[in-house]
This record gives structure tokens, sequence and C-alpha cells, in this order.
């Protein structure tokens, strides 16, 4: 399983600052939809630059326009985008043919859906996405009887490949590990934290995770 730290921050400085801080701990450096929508599309390209090493995701969450709005953001370097698991099988199958264009991937945002999602996450793994991401926003985590154990139900019953985002924690991840996620998505936990490098050192930890290349390099240099 990969650790991926969503950049939920407003600006490009704060989230290269962040990205920075944990980069050593983690696999993927996502651009949060906040982000992207804040500094546009560029803000991907400058995260690569930064970071050539780690996988870049834009979490675009296309809506409508996939193969338009996927060619922007892998013109600017990212390895992996998403498309709303609910938008037109059209948009899907659009982002779908731009990421085989460019030899890159596709993730399929399961946020909103509930009901009928492991019809539905099937549904979109056919339509060639790489994998599925099974995800609970943040307004609904707001809620008092949130619990991610529904995601990770829903992830080991659709045997295909998922990522699972929605308040992971250094208390859960083992679980989400257990369930069979290819990725764990974490941004609260490690944005929020009084340390984010520690935080993310710490998931991977209770994830029982390899140190990343990165991180390896970092302490023989040291
Ligand atoms: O995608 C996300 C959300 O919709 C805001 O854009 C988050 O990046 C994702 O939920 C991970 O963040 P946490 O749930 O805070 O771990």
């Amino acid at each position: 399983m990969k650790l991926q730290v969503a950049l939920d921050v407003a600006t490009l400085g704060d989230a290269l600052t962040l990205a920075r801080q944990v980069a050593d701990y983690v696999d993927i450096l996502e651009l949060g939809t906040p982000l992207i929508k804040s500094e546009g599309v560029s803000a991907i390209g400058a995260i690569k630059s930064a970071h050539p090493d780690k996988l870049v995701f834009a979490d675009l969450k296309t809506a409508d326009a996939g193969e338009l709005e996927a060619d922007l953001a892998f013109a600017e370097g990212a390895d992996v985008v998403t498309v709303m698991g609910t938008a037109d099988d059209d948009t899907i199958s659009g982002a779908v043919a731009a990421g085989k264009r460019a030899g890159r991937k596709v993730v399929a945002d399961m946020i909103t859906v509930v009901e009928g999602r492991v019809q539905r996450i099937r549904e979109v793994s056919e339509l060639g996405v790489d994998f599925v991401e099974i995800h609970a926003g943040l307004d609904e985590q707001a809620r008092p009887d949130y619990s991610i154990e529904s995601l990770l139900v829903d992830g080991r019953e659709a045997g295909v490949p998922f990522s699972i985002a929605g308040g992971v924690s250094v208390h859960t991840i083992a679980s989400v590990k257990e369930a069979g996620a290819e990725v764990a998505v974490v941004g609260g936990s490690i944005y929020s934290a009084d340390d984010p490098a520690a935080a993310a050192k710490a998931l991977r930890e209770a994830a029982g995770l390899p140190p990343t290349t990165s991180d390896v390099s970092t302490a023989a240099a040291g």
C-alpha cells in the first residue's frame, strides 16, 4: 500500500512547504481540489518540479469535459487525475482516453456515492479507470454518525483496485491496509498536525509500510 498526502491548503506556497515537510514519508503528493481551484493547474507543475521523484496526483474531481480537463493536468506533469464516479460515462471515458494517450492514470472518485456504491465502482472500472477512490468527503465526515468502516466494507466487496479517503488517521490506517487498499489518502491527520512530518511518519509506521526511497537516502546521507 502507498501513502498519499492530500495537500488541502489554499496557496501554492503553503502546499510547497507542506510537501517539503512530509515528502520523506509519503509516496504520492496530492494537489487537493481547493488548491487547484485557488492556484490553477500550473500548481501541478510547480509541485512536480519540486518533487520529481514523487507521484503527483491532481484531484480535479472532473464532472464534465473529462478528456479536456485530464489533458490540462497531464500537460502540467500530473501522474494521476481524478474524475467524478458520478459523472456521465462519456466524461469518464474521455478522461480514460486522455490517460491512455499520456501514459498516466485516471481514478474515479466515488465521493457522494453511498447507495449502490459497489455497483457503480464496477461500472466505472469497466469504463477503464485505473482504480477507484472510495471516499467520504469532509462534509460527510463532519456528521456525528460518520465511520470509515462502510468504505472498507465496499472496498473488500468490489473486487477492483481501490484507495480509501475519508479522515484516515493513525488509528484507522492499519484497517485500511488490511482491507486491501492500494493507497491510503490522508489530509487532515497530516496538515492539521503540529508536526506534519512526524504525523506522516507515524501513519507510515502504524500501517507497517517500509520507508520511502527518499527517507532511506536521507538517513544514509545523515
Ligand atoms: O478530497 C478530499 C476532500 O474532498 C477535500 O478536497 C480530501 O483530500 C480527502 O478527503 C482526504 O482528506 P481527509 O479526509 O482530511 O483525510
